[in-house]
């Protein structure tokens, strides 16, 4: 027993263990999987410690130049890692901590982020651990910031590798987001709730689609499983969507369930005036097009609306394209419908963008909101009496939805809220709130057989201007 604990017992800073490989020749496989690696760990120093969002670094032409000059192969499993690290960081610290005697020198960030990339392998990637930890080893090796932590980089990881169900169960205890977003999501869904959607949000999300007509052919087409919205979701699935049936002819395009309900909410819109203020990347806008709206796209990013212009070109369908800041934007004639799909903190979009979470905080979510207010006041001004405002975000955060909202129709006796029927949504009740407002969470839509479950976390709501 005494001489269990004592082989338990974490690892000193200066531990002895086998020793590390030194600087040695590497062959080509071993020289690749170095360079991911160690760009694996610079970008996650870029994410947790500049807060630089995932997206922008790993941008194929304006990203990191590091990780744009690794191959497609190396590119997509530097992306894996990088996903699966920030997705689980807070267990992956935990882990780290539990075999560590002391915590790592304050300054020694870039040791902890090789130290993270390695654990984040062994403990939730399907690669071979002794690969991770070889190449962990090495990293240190060639570091010199790093070098002298080489054993215990080897030490720790080896003892990870050979614990790791232990340290699993273990760290299955420790909350999966940082405290600051667990305390927002307590105090807005209350205990268990929030412990849910923090569970929910670290499964990666399956690929959903949304048709131009009718969805019942593509669903048999792909072998897709039909969502109450309407929305396909594709079974589990690696490659790129454009090689899928449908895409070359512009039959779908992909976007979240929770993505698709806002421009539903409009109900009939043949032949309406509608304009979509934050548009791009135009998921929204086809869908209003291929409802039959006359549909005024606004985008105030040109690389954005570049994006939006291929993806309706793709698709067959036609806007008034009006590239600039909305707050410019007055038609002469006041409109049928807005629909403002409103820039947020994005924290119901975790599954794919866990970055979020470590490059945002409330700081943020309440400047955000105070700017979504804002638009969504101008919003209201476009349309005629009688003409409908569907607000959307895609942040769980009641700051940047219910409150917000709730404050404007205290403001402006004009407006009122049109609640959402629950009749029409069947399948989708839970997700309509007492008021009649859209909250969807990833905790939401159960798994069916060979098909996972989850939708981003949406807030939408319905405004007429009386
Ligand atoms: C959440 S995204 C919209 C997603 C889009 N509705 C869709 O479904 O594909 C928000 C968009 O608003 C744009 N945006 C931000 N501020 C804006 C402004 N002042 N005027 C117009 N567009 C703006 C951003 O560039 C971004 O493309």
């Amino acid at each position: 027993m005494n001489q269990e604990k004592k082989n338990k017992k974490p690892f000193k800073h200066t531990a002895s263990a086998k020793p590390p490989k030194g600087p040695a020749l590497l062959n080509h496989e071993d020289k690749a999987g170095l360079e991911v690696r160690a760009t694996a760990a610079k970008l996650l120093a870029a994410v947790v410690d500049k807060k630089i969002s995932l997206d922008g670094i790993l941008d194929p032409v304006h990203g990191n130049p590091a990780y744009k000059q690794l191959n497609d192969q190396d590119r997509a499993l530097t992306r894996a890692i990088l996903l699966s690290v920030l997705r689980h960081l807070p267990r992956v610290e935990a882990a780290l901590a539990s075999l560590l005697e002391s915590p790592l020198p304050q300054g020694a960030r870039p040791l902890h982020h090789v130290l993270c990339v390695a654990a984040g392998q062994i403990l939730y990637l399907d690669i071979p651990s002794h690969a991770a930890v070889d190449l962990a080893v090495e990293q240190a090796n060639r570091d010199p910031r790093n070098r002298r932590f080489a054993k215990l980089v080897n030490a720790v990881l080896r003892r990870l590798v050979r614990e790791k169900e232990a340290v699993l169960q273990q760290i299955a205890q420790v909350s999966p987001v940082p405290d600051w977003y667990m305390e927002r999501l307590s105090a807005g869904y209350g205990a268990d709730s929030a412990r849910g959607i923090a569970e929910a949000q670290l499964a990666p999300p399956p690929i959903d689609l949304t048709t131009k007509g009718d969805p019942e052919p593509w669903a048999e087409a792909l072998g897709a499983r039909r969502l109450p919205t309407g929305s396909l979701r594709l079974p589990s699935f690696e490659g790129s969507v454009a090689s899928l049936p449908g895409f070359d002819e512009g039959a779908w395009w992909v976007q979240d369930v929770a993505a698709s309900i806002p421009a539903k909410l409009f109900g009939d819109i043949k032949d309406k005036r509608i304009a979509d203020l934050c548009a791009a990347p135009g998921g929204k806008t086809a869908q209003l097009i291929a409802a039959g709206a006359e549909v005024i796209a606004v985008e105030q990013s040109a690389n954005r609306m570049a994006r939006l212009r291929e993806n309706l070109e793709r698709l067959g369908l036609k806007a008034d394209l009006v590239q600039g800041d909305l707050f410019d934007f007055s038609p002469n004639t006041a409109l049928d419908g807005v629909l403002l799909d409103a820039p947020c903190s994005s924290t119901g979009t975790t599954r794919r963008h866990p970055d979020v979470l470590w490059t945002k905080g409330p700081e943020d979510i309440a400047k955000l909101a105070a700017l979504q207010a804002k638009m969504l006041r101008h919003a209201a001004t476009l349309v005629k009496s009688g003409g409908l405002i569907v607000f959307s975000n895609c942040s769980l955060d009641p700051l940047e939805g219910e409150d917000l909202v709730a404050d404007l129709l205290r403001e402006d006796p004009t407006l009122e809220r049109v609640p959402v029927d629950v009749a029409l949504w069947p399948g989708l009740e839970q997700a309509i709130t007492a008021r009649g407002e859209f909250r969807t969470t990833p905790a939401m839509l159960l798994p069916s057989e060979g098909f996972s479950g989850g939708m981003d976390g949406f807030f939408a709501c319905v405004l007429r201007r009386r």
